[in-house]
């Protein structure tokens, strides 16, 4: 028993005879996509042959274009050199660096010219039929031209190979028996006329080829983003946000970080060329701590604490400057805060490294939380991101004690360290007037998204390639 596509399809086509699926759905009245679909089961019945038709096709590049708009380099540089020989630095001026070495390079394997003293001189004429080609391929994406030639022009990136394929369907018999439908799509009118009853229904059969629709869906990386807020949301915590611009004072000197710490040189920071004021009451605290640990009892670092260096403006190295001045200006417990945010640091960009990446800050002030409390927070927010194996290594930060680096068990990778985590030291809190203990963490995004997207490299995720973002799931793997 056939379906009505099918019986459409196979009553509009003759036997023997190869139809594109262009044609055969103009011949049948049937959408491409119904005919697709019906070829394919009536070739699973016996009833027809679905032929796939695969061929190269070529195609100019933009430089491809040009070329043969302007003539290839060496082409222009042949005609330049009928005048006369000329010396390399003349004509690097006329023909730039770079296209005069592709020139250069291409007269040579034609031994067209010979080049002494500086001097390029020609010495025979070489053949040019690049452009020819070029242009052949122009008007015809599937022209026959010289195979060696066009390799050479595929190669120089002049000219594009993709291919083709096209599917042609053949009836191979017709069925003997009068062709009964089944009905594919259940209308209003079928059901208003009664003539629905007694008919028989397609089922679906998932394994017919079918175009692929891709909706449009957020970015995978501001996926992540919006999931690790909604966990801290839900979690009971307020969502912060503070300025790009930070005074060295909240993104070092209030974390206690002493002002030669290799973390605030030139090379790791981006610093501007602006300064700001200091509210004084708390730059003498800072400094106080600093140099001899203020009232806090502790011996400070010692030397002498430059206000100067904490005016500096700089571009955040952390969120953590964003969550310690939200303390000093909610400084009495309880306070359960986050915040999502880019920061910059001056890295040289590879597959790991940007100076651009975001970071995931939280803190809880309280007066009776401690250390486990903090890990388990922690671990709480891996598990609800899909991490299950999660362990925590001793760290260092100038401003948290104890302090630990989260690590989580990724398959095929191991542990993988996810940010720093920790207990504001009384150093960071006592000059501010935070009252309570403070849980602190900042985890690196980037990285969690590396893992929770199966990425190698971090550029990935600000590269538009349609083909990954489209296949990439919408939802938790
Ligand atoms: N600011 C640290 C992370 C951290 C935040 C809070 C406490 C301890 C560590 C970093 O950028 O690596």
């Amino acid at each position: 028993m056939l379906t009505t596509i099918e019986a459409k399809l196979i009553s509009a086509l003759e036997k023997g005879k190869l139809y594109t699926v262009d044609e055969a759905s103009k011949l049948s009245g049937l959408s491409k996509d119904a005919v697709l679909k019906a070829a394919y089961l009536l070739q699973e019945k016996g009833y027809v042959k679905v032929h796939e038709k695969v061929w190269k096709e070529y195609e100019l590049t933009d430089e491809g274009l040009k070329y043969l708009a302007e003539g290839l380099p060496e082409e222009r540089l042949y005609e330049e050199l009928t005048s006369g020989s000329k010396g390399i630095a003349e004509l690097e001026k006329k023909f730039g660096k770079e296209d005069l070495k592709i020139a250069l390079g291409w007269l040579r394997r034609k031994g067209a010219i010979k080049i002494e003293n500086g001097v390029v001189k020609l010495v025979s004429k070489p053949e040019f039929k690049e452009r020819a080609i070029l242009n052949e391929i122009y008007e015809n994406r599937t022209a026959e031209v010289d195979k060696t030639l066009l390799k050479d022009l595929i190669r120089r990136k002049l000219v594009k190979e993709e291919e083709a394929k096209e599917i042609l369907i053949e009836v191979v018999s017709k069925p003997e028996v009068e062709l009964k439908e089944k009905i594919t799509d259940l209308t209003p009118e079928l059901l208003i006329s009664g003539e629905w009853r007694g008919k028989e229904f397609l089922e679906y059969d998932i394994r017919i080829p079918a175009r692929e629709v891709f909706t449009a869906k957020i970015h995978p990386y501001e996926r992540i983003i919006r999931e690790c807020r909604k966990i801290f949301l839900e979690m009971g915590f307020t969502e912060i946000k503070g300025h790009y611009v930070q005074s060295a004072f909240w993104n070092f000197d209030a974390l206690f970080q002493p002002q030669d710490h290799p973390a605030r040189e030139m090379q790791d920071t981006f610093y501007l060329d602006k300064y700001v004021d200091i509210d004084e009451e708390l730059a003498y605290r800072v400094k106080e701590t600093h140099e001899n640990g203020w009232i806090t009892g502790s011996k400070g670092w010692g030397g002498k604490w430059d206000i100067n260096k904490a005016r500096q403006l700089v571009l955040r190295t952390h969120t953590t400057a964003i969550t310690i001045h939200y303390l000093a200006m909610n400084p009495e417990p309880p306070v359960k805060a986050f915040c999502i945010d880019r920061v910059y640091r001056r890295e040289a960009i590879d597959a790991t490294h940007l100076p651009e990446f975001d970071q995931l800050e939280g803190v809880v002030l309280d007066e009776n939380v401690g250390f486990k409390d903090l890990l388990g927070l922690l671990k709480e927010f891996f598990l609800k991101m899909g991490f299950e194996d999660v362990r925590f290594r001793p760290g260092y930060f100038p401003y948290t004690e104890p302090s630990v680096e989260p690590e989580v068990y990724v398959e095929g990778l191991g542990w993988i360290e996810l940010g720093g985590a920790g207990i504001f030291r009384k150093e960071v809190t006592e000059p501010l007037g935070i009252k309570g203990k403070v849980l602190a963490w900042g985890l690196g995004i980037g990285r969690l998204a590396m893992l929770r997207l199966g990425m190698k490299d971090l550029r990935m995720l600000y590269n538009p390639d349609l083909g990954w973002l489209r296949n990439l799931p919408a939802i938790k793997r």
